[in-house]
């Protein structure tokens, strides 16, 4: 087993104030899970080209604005992420999965009935803490 650790770009993609789920395909590690589209950053690349390069891959925009939001290492039993999670608040084009994959937009309160990987349970508490601040500020 190799303890190499996996980068992943990931983006929270906003949009009237809903956010963007992808379906992972079964054939993919976590499969059958919604996600944050994004995935590995390859070697030579900055995490904000690698997220550019993954959206635009993966669900057809291009990212226009995007800010550092959090990272999160988790070990699954057969392998450990690095999830360097970006938020994504402007993108030009209509999102749309390029890989066959189901898309769907949800609100933030939405997020807590996901089926999500086991890693993301902390990136939907931050979301909903972060969103909730800037509502009663
Ligand atoms: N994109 C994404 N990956 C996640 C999330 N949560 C989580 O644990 N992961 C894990 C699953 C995978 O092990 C890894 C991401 O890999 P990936 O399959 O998206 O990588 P990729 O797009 O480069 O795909 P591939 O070419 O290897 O098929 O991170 C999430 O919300 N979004
Ligand atoms: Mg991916």
């Amino acid at each position: 087993m190799t303890s190499k650790i996996i980068h992943v770009a990931v983006g929270v993609i906003l949009r009237d104030q809903q956010i963007l789920l992808a379906l992972r395909s079964s054939k993919q590690h976590q499969g059958g899970k919604w996600e944050f589209p994004g995935g590995k950053v390859e070697d030579g690349e900055s995490v904000q080209q690698a997220l550019s390069r993954e959206l635009h891959e993966e669900v057809a925009i291009d990212v226009t604005h995007s800010q550092a939001f959090m990272q999160i290492e988790h070990a699954y039993p057969e392998k450990t992420v690095l999830l360097d999670i970006y938020l994504v608040s402007g993108f030009t084009g209509e999102p749309h999965g390029r890989e066959g994959q189901p898309l769907r937009w949800v609100t933030i309160a939405e997020l807590s009935n996901i089926d999500f990987p086991d890693a993301n349970q902390p990136i939907v508490e931050r979301i909903q803490q972060h969103f909730s601040k800037q509502q009663g500020s």
